[in-house]
């Protein structure tokens, strides 16, 4: 099968030899002439991908519309905010059997839209043609080829299908589900739980902190998903519990490191700057709240972030504020 890749950081490529490694013939497009003429030439990304050696079927090019002429299956791995001014030249122009599918794991601001949404609106696809990969999927993890799970979720079952056989291999097991929304839904709001994590660690916080933290984030995202048409059963499953574990265990997180910075005392630019790379929850904690609120859900771990990265609450002061809360049963609910 012919495969493209929108975006050379460190999932698309990592996402264009997981398709390669399962015999795809692949295409990674990016904006940067020097990546891809290495990614291209060298097989390496050393920027994003320092020391991992490419399989020699992935190729690169700079030429959008190239990159996905005759491809079945367009994936797209570019920060989520400016995910929909990428494919808008690309608008009606994909192959017609084309699926497109969403590794993004945002929300976009203005508009609080899930990815695959922002992905169908701006290729004018149906959601039938559309579907997401997300779960426990650290890329510098899974570039070294290490064994992991991950979710196919689409609306339909044949496109989930499709995908899961392109990009199955004897290191990467797909599952199909076809609940978008609450897969798409963990994918977001685990990054904004790993940075409170990263935070309570910088602060220098153990354990107990920790699971408290990731056991109540998931209550969170449980019940915006609930919330929003959700099924239960996504929660618990690999992109909900095994991507929130992943996300806030790994110092490989991007969401997790830049949390940590926060924690020991940065302020946000300084932050973004050390962590280099897409920490999603930065830009995408915002309209999860808008979405929260607007569906009268209660996040609180989520509004704290929001408070600490742009409302000046003092990183000191989240514990204190999350834990003077009034107390209440456990079990989730709105
Ligand atoms: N890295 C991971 O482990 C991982 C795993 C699963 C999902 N994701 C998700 O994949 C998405 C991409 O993340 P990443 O880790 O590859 O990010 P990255 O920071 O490693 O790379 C981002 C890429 O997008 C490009 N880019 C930036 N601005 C652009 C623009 N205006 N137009 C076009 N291209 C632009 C950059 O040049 C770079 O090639 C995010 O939504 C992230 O949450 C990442
Ligand atoms: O590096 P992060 O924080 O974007 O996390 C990467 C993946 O989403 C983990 O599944």
């Amino acid at each position: 099968m012919r495969a493209t890749v929108l975006g050379t950081g460190s999932w698309g490529t990592t996402f264009a030899a997981v398709l390669a490694d399962a015999g795809c013939d692949v295409t990674v497009w990016g904006r940067s002439e020097a990546v891809v003429r290495q990614i291209r030439d060298q097989h390496r990304n050393e920027a994003y991908l320092p020391g991992i050696d490419l399989p020699r079927g992935v190729t690169a090019t700079t030429d959008l519309g190239a990159a996905v002429a005759d491809a079945r299956l367009v994936a797209v791995a570019v920060p989520s905010q400016v995910a929909r001014a990428t494919l808008a030249p690309l608008a009606g122009s994909l192959r017609s059997d084309a699926v497109a599918v969403s590794l993004m794991k945002g929300v976009e601001l203005g508009t609080d839209r899930r990815m695959s949404e922002v992905v169908a609106a701006a290729l004018g696809l149906p959601d039938e043609r559309v579907a997401v990969v997300s779960g426990p999927n650290l890329a510098r993890e899974i570039a070294r080829r290490q064994p992991t799970a991950t979710v196919v979720a689409s609306t339909s079952d044949e496109t989930a299908r499709l995908v899961a056989g392109a990009i199955a291999s004897s290191y990467f097991r797909p599952y199909t589900n076809p609940d978008v929304v609450g897969v798409e839904l963990c994918g977001a709001v685990k990054n904004v739980i790993a940075l409170a994590v990263g935070i309570s660690q910088g602060r220098g916080l153990g354990y107990n902190t920790m699971a408290t933290v990731i056991t109540r984030g998931l209550v969170e995202i449980t019940r915006l998903g609930l919330a929003l048409g959700a099924a239960p059963e996504t929660f618990p499953g690999l992109a909900g519990m095994g991507d929130l574990m992943a996300t806030c265990a790994s110092p490989d997180s991007r969401n997790h490191t830049l949390g940590g910075h926060i924690g020991r005392g940065m302020g946000l630019d300084e932050a973004i700057a050390a962590t280099g790379g897409t920490a999603e929850a930065v830009k995408s904690c915002r309209p999860v709240l808008e979405l929260a609120q607007r569906l009268d859900v209660e996040m609180p771990i989520t509004e704290a972030v929001v408070k600490v990265l742009y409302e000046g609450l003092p990183v000191d002061q989240l514990a204190p504020m999350l834990l003077a809360r009034p107390h209440r049963a456990e079990a989730v609910r709105r």
